[in-house]
């Protein structure tokens, strides 16, 4: 017997980001929007637990403990006593290290499939416990749909959204680590005020009527001058972006994925076959939201 769940990548529409604490993580006002790019992982009774992957980016995920999906499972044995003897598989389709919080969906994915499968019945409160000790972008992943993070990111508001919103995102030729990022931002904030993490109303609001050009006008993300310092190439992808003709061009969560935002599916298929043909990125998809959290198929 296998159960498999498909879990979503996820944009940020604002990422308004506060000082560094002194835990060494920064607060937030994270509004976080689900968006149809998925990772199925599956799990199958095993003699040890193990994990395989799959897809593009298969050669840069780690197959170790280290791996979210191997953490989700070990952490759901201990809290219950179990062996975590499964072999996990994870079919990869969300960009490795893009922002796109790929390893968060896989960490949320394997938890769902581990409770189902051990019949656990794990309550949704203890769920969302164990997502927020792996990581702050993991409860997002686990209830999809758009929601606002407070604290590290792990605190979640469901939102309301009255509409599709119709997304290109652009792979880059490479990852770049969310730490780094988070340090280059606390190194370019030096000396300067930084203001409390405030969510935007004009932002919300737009989400709520599925506004696109009220939207565009409000998405703000404070990592992208720090993801632009160190990726600097970056700046030619979100150009060829907004001369392609999307309504908002902004760098995904800590980078370096991409994502424009479209005024409608057929704009967005426009939109993608430009960003490809510009040499300015690895390739480029489509991908409405919002999308729904981890599902069991
Ligand atoms: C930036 C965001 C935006 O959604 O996503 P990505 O772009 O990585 O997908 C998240 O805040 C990433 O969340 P996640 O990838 O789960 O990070 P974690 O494992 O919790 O933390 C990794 C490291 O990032 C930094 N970090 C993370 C979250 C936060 N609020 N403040 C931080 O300073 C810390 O250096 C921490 O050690
Ligand atoms: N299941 C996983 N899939 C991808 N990366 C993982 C996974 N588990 C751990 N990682 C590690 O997490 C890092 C960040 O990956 P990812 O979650 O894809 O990006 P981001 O944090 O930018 O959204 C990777 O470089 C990798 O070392």
């Amino acid at each position: 017997m296998s159960v498999t769940v498909r879990v979503p990548a996820k944009v940020n529409v604002q990422l308004a980001v506060g000082g560094a604490r002194p835990d060494g993580y920064h607060d937030l006002a994270n509004v976080f929007l689900a968006v149809g790019l998925y990772d199925e992982i599956t799990v199958t009774p095993a003699g040890e637990l193990r994990v395989t992957c799959s897809g593009p980016d298969a050669a840069q995920v780690p197959l170790d403990r280290t791996n979210l999906a191997a953490r989700a499972a070990l952490t759901l044995a201990g809290r219950r006593g179990l062996d975590a003897a499964v072999h996990i598989h994870i079919a990869k389709d969300i960009p490795v290290a893009g922002g796109m919080a790929g390893g968060s969906a896989d960490g949320a994915g394997a938890l769902v499939a581990c409770d189902r499968l051990w019949g656990t019945r794990a309550s949704r409160e203890e769920l969302l416990d164990i997502c927020a000790e792996l990581g702050s972008d993991v409860p997002f992943s686990l209830v999809g749909g758009a929601a606002l993070g407070t604290g590290r990111g792990e605190r979640l508001e469901t939102l309301e959204v009255g509409g599709s919103f119709h997304w290109v995102f652009a792979m880059a030729g490479r990852g770049l680590s969310t730490p780094a990022v988070f340090r280059e931002f606390d190194r370019l904030a030096e000396g300067l005020p930084v203001p409390g993490p405030v969510a935007s109303q004009d932002l919300l609001d737009a989400l709520a009527k599925g506004d696109a050009a009220a939207l565009a006008a409000a998405v703000s993300n404070d990592l992208q001058p720090a993801a632009l310092s160190l990726f600097p190439e970056l700046a030619g992808t979100l150009a060829a972006g907004r001369s392609a003709g999307a309504l908002a061009a902004l760098v995904s969560g800590s980078g370096p994925t991409t994502a424009f935002l479209a005024s409608d599916a057929a704009a967005a298929e426009r939109i993608a076959g430009s960003l490809a043909a510009s040499g300015t990125c690895r390739t480029a998809r489509v991908a409405p939201s919002p999308a729904p959290g981890a599902t069991v198929l």
